[in-house]
């Protein structure tokens, strides 16, 4: 292993620490954030990273909301829970948890939430902002991705970055914050109909590896010194998490984001910012 390590869980823990004193400056002005979660279905990674969610929020002194429907539900009452947190005046950012069950229309359950309550930054306002380059909530993910670089000095500004994946948390909207002026970054979006995937994976400084296919990552597709970031999550039979990045990447690579313990953690830190900043431009 000669590559560094994008770390994830320290880099989550330092900004969850930064985050707990804006809660307590929040706080002592009378505000208190209020994160919800409304989740749909038994899917037990979905109920893991919800239960996360809630965990951190305890951790900085965010107050928790939690929403649960069955498998069953349908789009109605899905609708209805998210009226109702709209309207709740304790939940200052909420999102819902994805993907949602099959035949469920999940874009008509986005379109409906307040985007002013938006804390994963995927309504479509939300979306629309970062295209026009107005502040607004950032995509989790994305943006999770970009301070795990960051804080360990890896340079966006300038590089090419290859983004394997077009999916709605991560893919869709990881070129648009990666190509902001603040990033600057040159990017190249692969995705199921790239004819040569390596061709392109040979030519990037950095690499955002989300298609969910195992170890489509490659050693000998790896430009000696880039960053590798892993975000695939396919399991084993044990139920063990095969990411999409080769392990012997870590040969070649200057640095890597292991999954698990790298691009995760990153992205329930970035939500917690989501809504603490919310409760900061509301509270003026
Ligand atoms: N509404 C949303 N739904 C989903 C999002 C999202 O950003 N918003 N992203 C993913 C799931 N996700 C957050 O919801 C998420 C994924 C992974 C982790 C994480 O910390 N993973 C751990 C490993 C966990 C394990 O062992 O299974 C790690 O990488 O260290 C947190 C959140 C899809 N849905």
């Amino acid at each position: 292993m000669t590559a560094q390590i994008l770390d994830g869980k320290a880099t989550a823990a330092a900004i969850k620490s930064e985050l707990a004193t804006r809660v307590a400056a929040l706080k002592a002005k009378g505000v208190q954030p209020g994160l919800g979660t409304l989740l749909v279905g038994d899917d037990p990674g979905s109920r893991w990273y919800v239960n996360g969610k809630h965990r951190d929020c305890a951790q900085v002194g965010i107050a928790s909301i939690q929403r649960e429907l069955p498998e069953t539900a349908t789009q109605e009452e899905i609708e209805a829970v998210v009226r109702e947190l709209n309207e709740d005046p304790a939940c200052t950012g909420y999102i819902v948890q994805l993907p949602l069950p099959k035949g469920i229309d999940a874009n008509r359950v986005l379109e409906l939430m307040d985007p002013a309550k938006d804390a994963d930054g995927l309504h479509p306002m939300s979306l629309g902002r970062l295209v026009l380059g107005i502040e607004g909530p950032l995509p989790c993910t994305p943006y999770g991705i970009v301070q795990l670089l960051r804080r360990h000095e890896v340079e966006i500004k300038g590089a090419h970055v290859v983004v394997v994946g077009r999916g709605i948390t991560i893919g869709r909207p990881m070129p648009l914050v990666l190509t902001r002026k603040s990033e600057n970054a040159t990017v190249t979006q692969c995705h199921t109909g790239t004819r040569d995937l390596s061709s392109h994976l040979k030519q990037a400084d950095i690499i955002v590896a989300a298609a969910g296919v195992p170890h489509i990552i490659k050693p000998e597709d790896v430009k000696p010194g880039a960053a590798v970031l892993d975000v695939g999550v396919s399991r084993d039979e044990a139920g063990k998490i095969v990411g999409d990045v080769h392990p012997g990447v870590a040969e070649v690579a200057g640095w890597v984001a292991p999954n698990p313990g790298g691009v995760g953690p990153m992205t329930r830190a970035q939500l917690l910012v989501n809504v603490v900043e919310a409760a900061e431009r509301a509270a003026g």
